[in-house]
């Protein structure tokens, strides 16, 4: 069964002055276990997209299923990762942690100490009684993750996590989150502007276009990329050709204004 399908999703926005069509008859199937990118010129509806999988922006048309189940709403079979942490100032970094538990009335001594795990995992653990404000901004994205893996979702839907924080920690957090969605057979799907994050992490990239967003180019990553970690996975044989290609889809689009229609 897949994890994502979507079937002829369409998504219209309409103000007083235009109908806009971010997502135009969307066909889209994401599997158990992969990571799949999506990637495309700034306003081809790569966000508007995620949130349609989360459940939290119903599709002007189409259907959604997660995991066989059609959604009409959240559901906590899918995380939601943003480029904002959103952690609240006043609680501790375990409170924190612990909130999306709290929130689905999940709370117990087991849940808690899974939590408590992914605060080890992802070397937290002498932080857990420290407040937001005292820690990095990677720390505080570290710690956004563990709150949303703590609540053991299927799907996690990345909105840009990283691309608020400087290249070296990037980089450390791109392979932490790669090796821990791995290890615990997450299926993922990763919004970027960053094509060689796309590479790096992903088992398959979606190219967008705009106006109206639809899927232009759907590319498989190489296995030799794969199989590797993100850092390590920028020097594989395959990965500059596989830039230099998405690379170019992005110049077509941008060359047309994304407005040729
Ligand atoms: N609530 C809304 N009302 C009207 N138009 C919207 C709304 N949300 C998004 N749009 C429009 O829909 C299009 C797709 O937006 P979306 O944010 O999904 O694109 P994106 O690919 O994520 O962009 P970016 O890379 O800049 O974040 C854009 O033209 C945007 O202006």
């Amino acid at each position: 069964m897949s994890m994502v399908e979507l079937e002829d999703v369409s998504q219209v926005y309409v103000n007083a002055k235009r109908a806009y069509v971010a997502l135009e008859q969307i066909r889209l199937t994401v599997n158990p276990g992969e990571f799949v990118s999506l990637i495309g010129p700034s306003g081809c509806g790569k966000t508007t997209l995620l949130s349609v999988v989360s459940g939290l922006l119903p599709p002007t048309s189409g259907t959604v299923r997660i995991a066989g189940e059609t959604i009409w709403k959240p559901t906590p079979k899918v995380g939601y990762m943003l480029q904002q942490d959103y952690l609240f100032p006043w609680r501790t970094i375990r409170e924190n942690a612990l909130i999306g538990l709290e929130l689905l009335g999940r709370l117990d001594a087991k849940s808690q100490e899974y939590a408590d795990e992914l605060l080890s995992e992802m070397g937290l653990a002498g932080h857990r009684d420290r407040y937001p404000h005292q820690l990095s901004g990677g720390m505080r994205q570290r710690v956004a993750l563990v709150r949303t893996l703590a609540t053991e979702p299927e799907l996690l839907l990345l909105d840009e996590p990283f691309s608020a924080l400087d290249y070296q920690t990037k980089l450390q957090l791109e392979d932490l989150v790669a090796s821990m969605l791995k290890a615990r057979g997450k299926t993922a799907i990763l919004v970027t502007h960053d094509i060689s994050e796309a590479i790096a992490m992903s088992d398959r990239i979606i190219v967008l276009r705009p106006n109206p967003g639809r899927i232009r180019q759907e590319l498989e990553v190489p296995e030799s990329i794969r199989q590797a970690l993100p850092l390590e996975a920028r020097e594989k044989e395959g990965f500059h050709e596989l830039f230099r290609q998405l690379w170019g889809a992005f110049e077509t689009e941008e060359g047309k204004g994304g407005t040729d229609e």
